[in-house]
């Protein structure tokens, strides 16, 4: 398969005086119409490398590529933990934002609003605003609005972490539909291994910060996949096997070393 994004030999340092290395030799290739997950320590630098690959950081080493023929506008999409949706906007203004600057037309901006308020079943919610919505139909107005831009490459960092968990596995399985039916590029941030498993074609593990990569699982599921995939052992096993490798990373970031003492201070979810 082509290539989609190129990340070579990144490092990212914050700051000046006081400097913080977030990334050092970062090296991933993911390729067109991929899903990889990234999962690792808190502040081992998943979300910086995310908005390098969004063009919103640059890298103070090594480089940042897509592999694309349109490179104005930049062909990516971000969903945010937080919605990054404006409260000033109705529902169906915010999926709507973003086309006009990429010179979409009224006609096929309505077409194309009309059908991801219809996918994510936001279509009685169009006039309405934001503030009168839950954290679930607020990310699905987040979801909407960047699939409606038909990025190449959508980036979504940590997307589900401020939902609960019921609400949180439904939008993992609307995810895990959509994506099914509109296949594209999709780097998707984490502290879910479960999601991670359940959503990837590949899961990169990152370390202790500066965030290296230090481990990458493909995931065996084949496609479509349903969330029937949890309840097999062979899931239960890849999920071991990530949780084995990041272990030490998890503890090295949180100061603890004993890892039945992670308790509520624990940065990564393993399903148990
Ligand atoms: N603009 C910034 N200026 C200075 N330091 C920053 C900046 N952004 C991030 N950092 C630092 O860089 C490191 C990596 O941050 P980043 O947010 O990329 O990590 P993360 O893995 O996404 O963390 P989390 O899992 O907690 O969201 C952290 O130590 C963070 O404090």
């Amino acid at each position: 398969m082509a290539h989609k994004i190129l990340i070579k030999d990144v490092a990212k340092v914050y700051g000046t005086r006081q400097t913080v290395d977030a990334l050092a030799d970062v090296n991933l290739t993911i390729d067109d119409g991929e899903f990889v997950c990234i999962v690792g320590p808190s502040g081992c630098g998943k979300s910086t490398l995310l908005r390098m690959v969004a063009n919103l950081h640059r890298p103070t080493a090594g480089s940042v590529e897509i592999v694309t023929e349109r490179a104005q506008p930049w062909p990516t999409a971000m969903v945010f933990q937080d919605y990054g949706i404006f409260p000033w906007k109705t529902v169906e203004q915010n999926v709507a934002f973003g086309l006009r600057p990429r010179g979409v037309g009224r006609a096929e901006t309505r077409q194309r609003v009309g059908r991801w308020l219809q996918q994510m079943g936001l279509t009685d919610f169009a006039k309405v605003y934001p503030a009168s919505l839950s954290g679930g139909m607020r990310q699905r107005v987040s979801i909407a609005r960047a699939m409606a831009v038909e990025p190449e490459v959508l980036l979504m960092d940590e997307p589900f972490a401020a939902l609960d968990a019921q609400l949180r596995r439904v939008l993992q399985e609307e995810l895990l539909a959509i994506w099914q039916k509109n296949a594209r590029t999709v780097v998707f941030v984490t502290h879910s291994l479960d999601e991670a498993i359940l959503l990837g074609d590949r899961v990169v593990v990152m370390s202790a910060r500066p965030g290296r990569i230090i481990g990458e699982h493909h995931v065996p599921f084949p496609r479509p996949r349903t969330p029937d995939i949890r309840a097999t052992a062979e899931f239960a096993a890849l999920e071991q096997r990530i949780w084995e490798q990041l272990r030490s990373e998890v503890e090295q970031a949180t100061g603890h070393t004993d890892p039945t003492s992670l308790g509520e201070s624990a940065t990564l979810e393993v399903a148990r």
